[in-house]
């Protein structure tokens, strides 16, 4: 008989995995279905990937590799909650844990010199960034607000900052010089394998990447970022700035985009900080100081210095500070700026965010103002400015009255620029970069580069093109609403992928519907418009706008995309339902720890079990876990309805409560159903108990609130102690034992 595959994941989703999993487990074996559960946390990576460094007891398995091949099955059902896609620092302070709390891993070497070092450095490097999400992806997704989920919105809506018409905030991008301008793009004729080689200015050639399989009809993209062009924009965005009187903010990827956009990052860093790192980059050099890491690392680093020298470079950051424009703000009472941490300002979350607070970003003082949000790369960029003229005309959103986007986003194996990160370069050198095949030598595709500049190589598979052009197709058809495919006639990418949509969308059943193709920034146009008008429009995105578009919408549509429906019809048959498109809010942990008040709504997780148990019904012919997945639905909505989301003030409901009425109203509807008598008969018991003794399990969750919690660990806490600070009602974890 097949499981639920149930992830164990890190920071707040992993907090309030203790508290509903016992409850999911209690119900779903009423059904005879068993809920596994499978460590893809980031210290359950590092861990699962050294083990010869480990003691037999410690030693744990590749929990993630197994979901993978699972992925690849008609047999998978797996519900995965968002996970720490790790920066070098978030990194190294896991590592640091680890070996703290007696796990000998080694340490991330990030200059490795021996044979060893390079292998454990490429160990960690496949921990790193976005390591989970490509691994599980074997299909396309589709996420959407579900019609409860819209409703609420539109009887409660959250805030919605308003927007002026002479708001200063803007997107700034490179007009050239970048991976959208320098890109160049094949379709293959025929399967065969291609390498990718760097030949210098006197004719030495290396190679850079070989043996890449590629197949027919795979489009092949090749591109660069001129260093030299980002470091006259970012130098002419800094000035500007500071010209403008706005807040200097960059939104970068650099998790899921693990090699480029460090990188890019560190430049940002280096320019604005410039008189600092001419100074004292030799201190830095010696220090083993990264831009890339971010100004909170630099300034950890340099704690190791002579006081007298500590302060001068501190003084200097100071008056880069006060000399440059204002930076935004991820923290103004702790002074933590946008710079600070590569992983605290990820674009997806951050410009929605930012959107949807009349443009405007948090100063020093705590205030809002406005903001140029620096974009570099223009392939996407685009869609925000045009956002964000839309509101300067129209005003904020009325998430009373505005429509919903659902996104079909193109993503199965490793689609596009998130699975280029093995084929990613900072180039040592001038010379020239080609990508050649194998097997015929012919050159396919070649730039000329320079010192530092970023150059990869993306890919995309047809099948997964195709599969994703049904998807989009099969869902304008159950909701009939019109479908927009946001590909972009002047990129070299996007007009091969144009060539596949026209060529396959005459095969499939697309009569009567209204499917376009727009640029990104006409379709964002023309999406923004019909929103306003109440209208419902399906955007078809390749893999970067997919996880752009699934921030930007609900933020604004629902206040948050953690309650967002987000299925992955994998290829081969299985399910992967992904929880809410959120990632994993680390300052919820914060003030769980602080105030003893988790807020993290599972919503997501809500949605996501429901439809996992329906097909768990359908593949194994269970009736009994169809009744589970509608009672849950139906408990769901009378959650939303009646408010049991979690609330941000310690005092009040938290994410346990939240639990509690799910389990509540779940046992309900259970109760109250006719369809499967033996299920009626088990939870309607469960509903009276849980109806007599409500007012004891709130009391007895809400006394467990207003202190601090110790959990034992941060990236690894202490299993026993997590389980007890989030079950702290005796009453609740009894009835649910009791159930079955
Ligand atoms: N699928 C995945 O595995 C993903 C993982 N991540 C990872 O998550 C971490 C944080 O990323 P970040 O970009 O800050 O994005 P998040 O989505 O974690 O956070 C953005 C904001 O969204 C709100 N939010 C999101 N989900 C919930 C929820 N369930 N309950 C309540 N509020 C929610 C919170 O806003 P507010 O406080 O205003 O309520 C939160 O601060 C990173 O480590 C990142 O790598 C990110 C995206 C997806
Ligand atoms: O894998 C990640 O790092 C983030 C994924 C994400 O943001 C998304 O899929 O929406
Ligand atoms: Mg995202």
């Amino acid at each position: 008989m097949s499981k639920i595959m149930y992830t164990l994941t890190d920071e707040a989703p992993a907090l309030a995995t203790q508290s509903l999993l016992p409850i999911i487990k209690s119900f779903a074996g009423t059904a005879n279905i068993e809920i596994a559960t499978k460590d893809i946390s980031l210290s359950g990576r590092i861990l699962a990937n050294f083990p010869e460094f480990l003691r037999e007891d410690q030693r744990i398995p590749d929990d993630l590799a197994v979901l993978g091949e699972l992925a690849k099955t008609p047999e998978a059902n797996i519900i995965k909650l968002p996970n720490i896609s790790a920066s070098i620092p978030q990194l190294e302070e896991a590592i640091e844990e680890l070996r703290k709390k007696g796990y000998p891993v080694p340490k991330y070497p990030d200059k490795p010199k021996t044979e060893q070092e390079r292998n454990i450095k490429a160990r960690y490097d496949k921990v790193k960034g976005s390591a989970v999400n490509p691994v599980l992806r074997e299909g396309n997704s589709d996420r959407r607000a579900p019609k409860p989920i819209k409703n609420y919105a539109k009887m409660h809506p959250h805030s919605m900052g308003a927007w002026s018409s002479t708001s200063k905030t803007h997107v700034a991008t490179m007009s050239q010089g970048d991976f959208r301008n320098n890109e160049k793009s094949v379709t293959m004729e025929k399967n065969t394998v291609l390498a990718v080689e760097f030949e210098n200015t006197k004719g030495e050639k290396s190679l850079l990447k070989g043996d890449i399989l590629v197949k027919e009809g795979e489009i092949v993209d090749a591109t660069l970022l001129s260093k030299e062009a980002l470091l006259e924009f970012l130098r002419k965005q800094v000035a500007e700035a500071r010209e403008q009187g706005v807040l200097f903010s960059v939104h970068l990827k650099a998790t899921m985009m693990k090699v480029s956009d460090p990188i890019i990052f560190g430049h940002v860093l280096k320019v604005y900080f410039s008189e600092v790192f001419s100074k004292y980059g030799e201190v830095f050099e010696k220090l083993r100081i990264k831009a890339n890491d971010g100004l909170e690392s630099l300034l950890e680093k340099i704690q190791q210095l002579p006081e007298k020298e500590r302060q001068q470079i501190e003084q200097s950051v100071q008056e880069s500070l006060e000399n440059g424009p204002q930076l935004a703000m991820v923290n103004s009472d702790k002074g933590i700026t946008n710079l600070h941490v590569p992983s605290d300002v990820i674009i997806d979350a951050s410009m929605p965010a930012m959107i949807r607070t009349s443009g405007k970003m948090y100063n020093q003082e705590g205030k809002l103002q406005d903001t140029k949000a620096v974009i570099p790369d223009s392939s996407y960029a685009g869609i925000y400015q045009a956002t964000i003229d839309f509101c300067k005309e129209h005003g904020a959103f009325d998430p009373r009255t505005m429509g919903t986007v659902p996104n079909v986003g193109l993503m199965a194996q490793k689609a596009e620029e998130y699975g280029s990160h093995d084929k990613t370069f900072e180039i040592r050198e001038k010379g020239v970069v080609r990508v050649t095949d194998t097997y015929t030598g012919q050159t396919l595709m070649q730039h000329d580069v320079s010192e530092g500049d970023i150059w990869r190589m993306c890919q995309v598979k047809d099948q997964p093109v195709r599969n994703w052009i049904s998807l989009a197709v099969s869902r304008a058809r159950a909701t009939q609403t019109p479908a927009i495919f946001w590909l972009d006639r002047e990129r070299a990418h996007d007009r091969e992928l144009i060539r596949k949509v026209e060529k396959y969308l005459p095969e499939e059943n697309a009569q009567g519907l209204d499917l376009q193709i727009m640029s990104p920034v006409e379709a964002t146009k023309a999406t923004l418009k019909r929103l306003k008008e109440g209208k419902d429009t399906i955007s078809v995105s390749g893999n970067v706008l997919r996880d752009y578009l699934t921030d930007l919408f609900p933020i604004l549509e629902v206040g948050t995309s953690a309650k967002m429906l987000s299925i992955v019809p994998l290829m081969e048959g299985g399910g992967l339902f992904e929880t809410g498109a959120g990632g994993s809010a680390p300052k919820h942990v914060e003030q769980f720890l602080e105030e003893g008040h988790l807020r993290w709504d599972s919503l997501g997780e809500f949605l996501a079990l429901a439809v996992s148990l329906e097909f768990y019904s359908e593949k194994n012919s269970n009736p009994a876990a169809s009744i589970l997945a509608e009672c849950l639905d139906t408990a769901t909505e009378d959650f939303l309805s009646d408010n049991r989301s979690p609330s941000r003030k310690v005092g009040e409901l938290d994410t346990r409560g939240s639990h509690f009425y799910l389990a509540w109203y779940w046992a309900k509807a259970l109760a109250g159903q006719n369809k499967d008598l033996k299920l009626k008969q088990i939870f309607e018991p469960v509903a009276q108990l849980f109806d007599s003794k409500a007012e004891t399990i709130l009391q007895e969750l809400l006394d467990a609130q207003g202190k601090k919690q110790d959990i034992g660990g941060y990236y690894k806490p202490d299993p026993s102690l997590i389980s007890k600070a989030m079950r702290p009602s005796k009453t609740l974890n009894d009835i649910l034992e009791s159930i079955g």
